[in-house]
């Protein structure tokens, strides 16, 4: 039977992707908790929404299938068993797993047909929205002036980092911060409950029940079965171990590639910095790269289950290895140039969507980068970025594909 997911490559024609349109929740978030949710900055929403309807069409444009991640969560909960599991779960890990709080959410949730409950979710459920007669000392004594009974979640647009499909399987992430953490709930619920993927040997590499913390952005396909993932300020190198070990055992995959790129949050994800564009070129930030240098681990299957490691430098030199290519074309994000190329990747300059060999989606107000591909023969399309950019996420981050053709070679 041919998997529901079947990704083998970041350059193969994209057939199939997730996408989700920003809704109330980044309405919900305010200066005093911005940092906490991981944004800098307040996207207007009804722009957001036109610019993300825009990279959809795009996308739809070229023959690509369009799913949206919350008509995925809804359609997996149409049972009233599997609605109600669910619930339990994200209320518990949304701080709420008994008491009177628990009872009002979820009779505020469950008075909501399933769409409409998945979206309050998402948007995030404000303590004036429920009446409880009951609260804690907690709720009376320390979190008075905490407006929200369920914080939303604005980073959900960024589809690309609770889970990532590799090969016919996928991961289900657990994230690094609170923020973002009850977001691969839905994936997990998606995966196993939505007609779609349910029962059709979807194989879950990893789940999201780990101490270790893993995300999509970190996670690159490069080829059949070689798969590059960051050392980052979201992915930990004992997960990447982790990976490492179910992937040799039980895939096709024989060679990890692991980047270590500096921990903070303009860089939070290796695509930030990285990404392929084509079977020989790569859009590289060239802040990460200290005269061509940066700190690589090459992972092997060992002996007895255990992994081999290699460390190397010269980042060129390792993809022309592992990929088998006389020459790799690392093109720099703004040209190189001191103050572009940091410009340009603060609003993710470096993150293109790769739809097919050459061809990228990539957003319209990095110029100098968008005008340097072109130079280097790939096809750009461009997208609408002024809202979408202040989430800290691009044509990348803002996708996850489901499927995507085998490359010929
Ligand atoms: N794959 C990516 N680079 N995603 C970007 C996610 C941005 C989001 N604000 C976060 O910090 O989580």
């Amino acid at each position: 039977m041919q998997s529901p997911i079947h990704v083998t490559s970041e350059i193969g024609k994209l057939k199939t992707v997730m996408l989700h349109r920003p809704g109330h929740e980044i309405e919900n978030v305010y200066p005093d908790i911005l940092h906490r949710m991981l944004v800098d900055d307040i996207p207007y929403l009804p722009i957001a929404q036109e610019e993300h309807d825009y990279f959809a069409k795009t996308l739809k444009d070229q023959g690509i299938e369009v799913l949206y991640f919350a008509k995925l969560a809804a359609e997996a909960l149409a049972d009233d068993q599997v609605k109600n599991e669910f619930l339990e779960k994200m209320l518990a890990e949304s701080g709420h797993a008994a008491g009177a709080v628990h009872d009002a959410l979820k009779e505020y949730l469950l008075s909501m047909d399933t769409q409409a409950m998945v979206d309050k979710i998402i948007a995030g459920v404000r303590k004036d929205e429920i009446h409880t007669k009951f609260v804690s000392l907690a709720e009376m004594a320390e979190d008075a002036d905490y407006p929200f009974f369920m914080d939303p979640m604005p980073n959900a647009y960024f589809t690309r980092d609770p889970q990532a499909s590799i090969g016919d399987g996928i991961t289900i992430n657990h994230m690094t911060f609170k923020a973002r953490q009850r977001e691969s709930l839905f994936t997990e619920y998606i995966i196993k409950h939505n007609p779609r993927f349910a029962n059709k040997g979807v194989h879950v590499w990893r789940d999201r029940y780990h101490d270790t913390r893993i995300e999509g952005g970190d996670e690159l396909v490069l080829s059949d079965h070689v798969f590059a993932i960051g050392i980052s300020q979201r992915t930990s190198a004992d997960a990447i171990m982790d990976i490492a070990r179910n992937l040799f055992k039980d895939s096709n995959y024989d060679t990890v590639v692991a980047i270590h790129i500096p921990h903070n949050h303009a860089m939070m994800h290796l695509d930030t910095v990285f990404t392929m564009i084509n079977y020989d070129q790569f859009t590289v930030h060239p802040q990460i790269l200290d005269g061509g240098k940066i700190d690589t681990y090459i992972l092997h299957p060992g002996k007895d289950g255990e992994v081999e490691i290699q460390h190397r430098t010269d980042l060129q030199k390792v993809l022309e290895e592992v990929l088998d290519k006389p020459e790799i074309d690392l093109i720099p994000t703004g040209n190189g140039d001191p103050i572009v190329a940091p410009r340009e990747q603060w609003n993710d300059g470096s993150n293109t969507l790769t739809i097919a060999p050459g061809e990228v989606v990539t957003y319209d107000r990095n110029y100098v980068s968008n005008d340097l591909l072109r130079k280097h023969g790939i096809l750009v399309h461009e997208v609408r970025s002024s809202e979408l950019s202040r989430g800290r996420g691009g044509p990348r981050c803002m996708s996850c594909p489901i499927v995507r053709e085998d490359l010929k070679n």
